[in-house]
């Protein structure tokens, strides 16, 4: 018997579900047809409405054609039995989706003894509630995977980890938060519509599926919950002041009608803009934790001197002041989305269970 036919009877030590082939999730299917991720038997799949189990493995390349193909609807059920039957001992489920109500099963997915590998922030960075029972759940040993759900993999939360390991306590965070606002605001001068910017941005995957997440500041402020409760802030949903760009007209339509009169936030951020260049600043989408547990994120105009001024790309920042880093922050600053990145950052926390 070769290598390869052993490899298919006997069980993986490590076998993944994947919820999510969108931009983020074809990108892992990507990632998971390369050497890197031998170790890893993917036995099931699913978007919103299909879903494909096979617990003796799927060709990762196939996936997205094979959803299209298939019949089977959404049932959670059959994706986790798939996990049990491949015979793996370690059992994970990767959410590569932006859905609140997936996101809501992740205490319930630890609880029962299966790992959660996410890029989708709403449920940790979401209600008080939601995270406590994160905490609760994952005490009982499974794993939580959360690199991707800040910086999209920047080493953030792990250092915050263990820097707190070390009896090291976070004082004040502040910073560029959001990858896309990043690259719309590093690269805007008035010179094109920033809604142009913006649909540049959705296409090359920086966004969120409906960029009025980003746009809101919401996906800013779930990442700065997630850090200050990793750091200790038991913070609520409801004490982050949030600045939207969104005009009110476009808050409540759904996404194609948005994307249809994306032009109205055109002038708006003009008017900003040229404000900010008058005084000779710039505007950048900042989030900011004070030592009293203020948060806030919001459009800010900076000058020259600001760190957020000198950002390029996609460029997230983020920058801890602890008890120890304290006459100078320590700051974590580079690529903050992106599918590729994301993906690795999923990878990364499997390959790590
Ligand atoms: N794009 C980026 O740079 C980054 C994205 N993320 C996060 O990654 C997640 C995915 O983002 P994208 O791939 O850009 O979104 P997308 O809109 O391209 O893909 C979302 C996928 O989830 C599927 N889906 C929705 N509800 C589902 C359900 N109940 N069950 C199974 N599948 C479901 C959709 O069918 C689609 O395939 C989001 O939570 C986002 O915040 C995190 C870090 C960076
Ligand atoms: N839409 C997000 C993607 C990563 O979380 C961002 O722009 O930062």
């Amino acid at each position: 018997m070769n290598a390869l036919a052993t490899d298919a009877v006997s069980p993986p030590r490590t076998a993944a579900v994947l919820l999510g082939t969108g931009v983020v999730g074809r990108a892992l299917l990507a990632l998971l047809s390369t050497g890197a991720a031998r170790d890893i038997r993917l036995v099931g799949a699913a978007n919103s409405k299909r879903q494909h189990a096979q617990p003796d493995g799927l060709t990762p390349v196939d996936v997205v054609q094979r959803l299209a193909a298939h019949r089977d609807g959404r049932d959670n059920a059959a994706l986790l039995a798939a996990l049990d039957d491949s015979g793996a001992s370690c059992k994970v489920v990767v959410d590569a989706t932006a859905c609140a109500k997936e996101a809501g099963r992740h205490a319930e997915w630890l609880a029962a003894g299966y790992h959660v590998v996410t890029a989708n922030k709403a449920l940790a960075g979401g209600q008080l509630s939601g995270w406590r029972a994160l905490q609760a759940a994952s005490a009982r040993g499974a794993v939580y995977g959360d690199a991707a759900t800040v910086g999209a993999g920047l080493p953030v939360l792990s250092t915050l980890r263990r820097l707190r390991r070390c009896g090291d306590s976070l004082l004040t965070l502040e910073g560029v938060f959001s990858g896309s606002l990043s690259w719309l605001f590093n690269q805007y001068d008035g010179s094109r519509p920033f809604s142009e910017l913006l649909l540049d941005a959705r296409r090359l995957g920086f966004t969120e599926p409906d960029p009025r997440s980003d746009l809101s500041g919401e996906d800013v402020a779930r990442k700065l919950l997630i850090i200050a409760r990793n750091a200790g802030f038991a913070l609520g949903s409801d004490e982050v002041e949030i600045e939207s760009l969104v005009p009110e007209a476009l808050r409540d339509v759904d996404t194609a009608t948005f994307l249809d009169r994306v032009k109205a936030l055109d002038a708006p951020l003009h008017a900003r803009h040229e404000a900010a260049r008058a005084k000779g600043k710039v505007l950048r989408y900042l989030a900011r934790l004070n030592q009293r547990g203020r948060a806030r994120v919001g459009l800010v105009e900076v000058d020259a001197s600001h760190p957020a001024s000198r950002l390029s790309g996609t460029d997230n920042q983020f920058a801890l002041t602890t008890t120890r880093y304290h006459a100078t922050p320590l700051v974590i600053q580079g690529p903050g989305a992106g599918p590729e990145i994301t993906a690795q950052a999923l990878l990364g926390d499997v390959l790590s269970l």
